[in-house]
């Protein structure tokens, strides 16, 4: 057994110092979230080369304590950048301080008690017990963006270790003869190499996963979201516009559509610098958003238009929500850039159960149109130029 046991850990060992390696390599460029698993991974690969080397020096030494001292340092900061990073990647706050108290509180105790062989051990496997448990509810908490179920694989992982390493742990504080070293013929030593080993490949797995999942959201806000203002992008609103006035049909609500295009534009550009104008419209499509009720949809529909589609809105109170623009605009404008922004607009209202989208777009723009030729500064509205038409 003692031979089982210390090639299991060789082997975990091995494993670490491999995905410390091969990650970098395997995930290529990385986000916050990824560079702290992969500082993670490092610094547990290395805190188990040290204790195995420590395990070949004069026990009770200075280089055993040295070595050991600094192999716990290296698994518990490991294991406290795992927690931070899949809490960024369950779009958490980065901030997971408790883990990172009890690693630094870990390895002082750790070098302070080290004369004591009963202390040292349960001390260490009692408190990685504690930053395993901090890991694994991390991940077991509600993420508050889409995760994968590959996360209850590592929960469970990790409870397994958890329970192991607090044995463990009293093991070396009450019955300290029958469990003399980590590699000793005992068969919680055989349970945890065993266990560490499983863990260390489901962590393995859940970090590209996790890796994978944020790439493919990050794909995703690409797909769908305008770079500069990150508002929906006019492709991403088109498709989500388009159900809503299905759906609008279908229920006999009604809905409306406000397209906007901010006058002399090309002035902002010219007089201030390109920089300015990039601002004046992130600026700008802040505003929208925050007039906006939830439902309602906000896209840039080219340089300086915008278009908005109001949910169950008719005409009176999509020419409120343009009010509410006009007057949040005049006030905040120069406070928040420094000089006026003003717009021209179009409203279209969904009319009968057979309108589309198309159509409600072109009578918008006609009523922008019109407006932009009335001097500009003003939003008309499709119906009211047709009745005056016909
Ligand atoms: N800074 C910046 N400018 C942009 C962007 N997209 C479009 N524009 C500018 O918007 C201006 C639009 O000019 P025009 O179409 O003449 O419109 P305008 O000056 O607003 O005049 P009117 O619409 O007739 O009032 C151009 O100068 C474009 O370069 C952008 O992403 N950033």
């Amino acid at each position: 057994m003692p031979n089982d046991i210390a090639s299991l850990i060789l082997a975990l060992t091995v494993s670490m110092c491999t995905m410390a390696v091969a990650l970098p390599a395997v995930m290529g460029q990385v986000n916050a979230a990824a560079r702290r698993a992969q500082v993670g991974v490092c610094m547990q690969a290395l805190g188990w080369v040290l204790l195995l080397v420590s395990s070949m020096v004069a026990g009770g030494s200075w280089t055993d304590r040295l070595l050991s001292t600094l192999s716990m340092a290296g698994i518990a900061g490991g294991l406290a950048l795992n927690a931070t990073a899949f809490n960024l990647w369950c779009g958490r706050s980065p901030s997971a301080r408790m883990p990172a108290v009890v690693a630094v509180v870990l390895t002082v105790g750790y070098a302070l008690g080290f004369s004591s062989y009963a202390f040292r051990v349960s001390w260490a496997n009692g408190l990685l017990a504690l930053q395993m448990t901090m890991v694994a509810v991390t991940l077991a908490r509600k993420p508050l963006v889409p995760v994968g179920g590959w996360r209850w694989l590592l929960v469970l992982a990790l409870a397994a270790q958890v329970v192991v390493t607090a044995w463990r742990g009293a093991l070396a504080a009450f019955d300290t003869m029958a469990f003399p070293s980590f590699m000793a013929p005992h068969p919680i030593n055989l349970l945890f190499a065993l266990v560490a080993n499983a863990t260390a490949v489901l962590s393995l797995i859940g970090i590209l996963l996790a890796h994978r999942d944020e790439a493919a959201r990050a794909l995703e806000r690409l797909a769908t979201l305008d770079g500069m203002t990150g508002v929906l992008n006019r492709r991403a609103w088109l498709a989500h516009a388009g159900v809503e006035l299905a759906n609008a049909a279908r229920y006999g609500h009604r809905l409306g559509v406000l397209l906007i295009d901010i006058d002399h534009f090309k002035e902002v550009n010219d007089s201030r610098g390109h920089e300015a104008g990039d601002h004046a419209l992130q600026f700008f499509a802040r505003a929208l958003q925050s007039a906006c009720r939830s439902g309602d949809l906000v896209c840039r529909y080219g340089g300086e238009e915008f278009c908005v589609l109001m949910n169950r809105a008719d005409l009176l109170s999509t020419q409120a929500f343009d009010r509410r623009i006009r007057a949040y605009l005049a006030e905040a404008a120069p406070r928040e850039i420094g000089y006026p922004l003003n717009y021209s607009a179009g409203i279209a209202v969904s009319s009968a159960s057979d309108d589309t989208l198309d159509a409600m777009l072109r009578r918008a723009d006609v009523a922008l149109y019109s407006a932009k030729a009335l001097g500009r500064g003003c939003t008309l509205d499709a119906e009211a130029l047709h009745m005056s038409a016909t």
